[in-house]
């Protein structure tokens, strides 16, 4: 370990670890779920950490919380009733929240630790707390979906951590079964969907069953961001029998939408959008032929 520097080691990216200057530990403790850090980083701004796994940092979240939450919202018309399984940290509800057709946000997090420690040192990530359409769940997103009424939201986003951890189950098929009754016909998800750098093989079994349970459309789309491993990290898009969703082509764009009471979009636009879904050759012989 090398003094004032926080490197993220973990066996989901043997071989290579990304590391940040550390000026301030500001915060560190031991949830029922997991190990909760917070650093103070010389470039990247304040830094959230559980069980050693960067999970966002001030000065990139944007990519990941813009990116996760418009490629599926912007891809139906008028989303209401929306689901956030995961995402305590709060980016993720101050996006739904520039959608002006929306009127209910749910978000279920299992570590009220995560939620408690956004409020206090990520303050404008945790904002989204603020909206009135938020309700919050703290418990395990797979009871929570089991107890949803058949077809209740038009789009349901996955915002967890990595499979190793409490969001293991979020990676799982019988997850992805209940998220699918859990959607209307032509509903959206969106999950977060690892590095095609690093885990080829997770994001295959991902789209085999994704296939198998969603009968509109799947697809896998990327981004940039440089402090998760490999620098880049995707999403998995499905849609369930019903109007068809294009995932490719947004319909339901932003970039006006933007309501003006919140800061602008730092990252998502609809050519973005659009762009997200390109892939690699060595991934698309992968992805397509699921
Ligand atoms: N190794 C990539 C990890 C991606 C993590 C995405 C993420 N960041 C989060 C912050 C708080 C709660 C859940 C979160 N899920």
């Amino acid at each position: 370990v090398i003094p004032g520097w926080f490197s993220e080691i973990s066996p989901m990216w043997p071989g290579e670890a990304h590391s940040l200057k550390v000026e301030k530990i500001l915060f560190q403790g031991k949830s029922d779920y997991q190990n909760v850090m917070v650093f103070q980083s010389a470039t990247y701004g304040k830094v959230l950490v559980l069980d050693g796994v960067i999970q966002l940092t001030e000065r990139d979240e944007c990519a990941y919380q813009e990116m996760i939450t418009h490629l599926p919202l912007c891809s139906i018309p008028n989303p209401k009733k929306v689901l956030v399984i995961g995402g305590g940290d709060g980016g993720v509800l101050r996006e739904v929240a520039r959608h002006s057709s929306v009127e209910q946000i749910d978000i279920c997090e299992i570590d009220k630790m995560v939620v408690d420690v956004s409020k206090q040192y990520f303050p404008d990530v945790a904002v989204g707390y603020e909206d009135p359409r938020v309700t919050l769940h703290v418990g395990d997103g797979v009871a929570f979906l089991k107890a949803v009424t058949e077809g209740t939201y038009d789009a349901i986003i996955v915002d967890s951590s990595d499979p190793i951890g409490p969001a293991q189950e979020l990676f799982e098929k019988p997850f992805f079964h209940s998220v699918s009754k859990a959607l209307r016909p032509g509903g959206v998800v969106c999950t977060q969907a690892e590095s095609i750098w690093l885990h080829m093989h997770i994001i295959e079994d991902i789209v085999a069953n994704c296939r198998q349970i969603f009968k509109g459309s799947v697809n896998y789309a990327w981004t940039t961001v440089p402090t998760y491993p490999s620098g880049v990290i995707g999403f998995m898009l499905c849609s369930t029998e019903g109007p068809s969703v294009d995932f490719k082509h947004p319909i339901n764009p932003i970039d006006d939408d933007a309501d003006k009471t919140q800061k602008p979009l730092k990252f998502y636009n609809s050519e973005i959008h659009s762009a997200a879904f390109c892939l690699p050759s060595f991934a698309k012989k992968v992805i397509d032929s699921k």
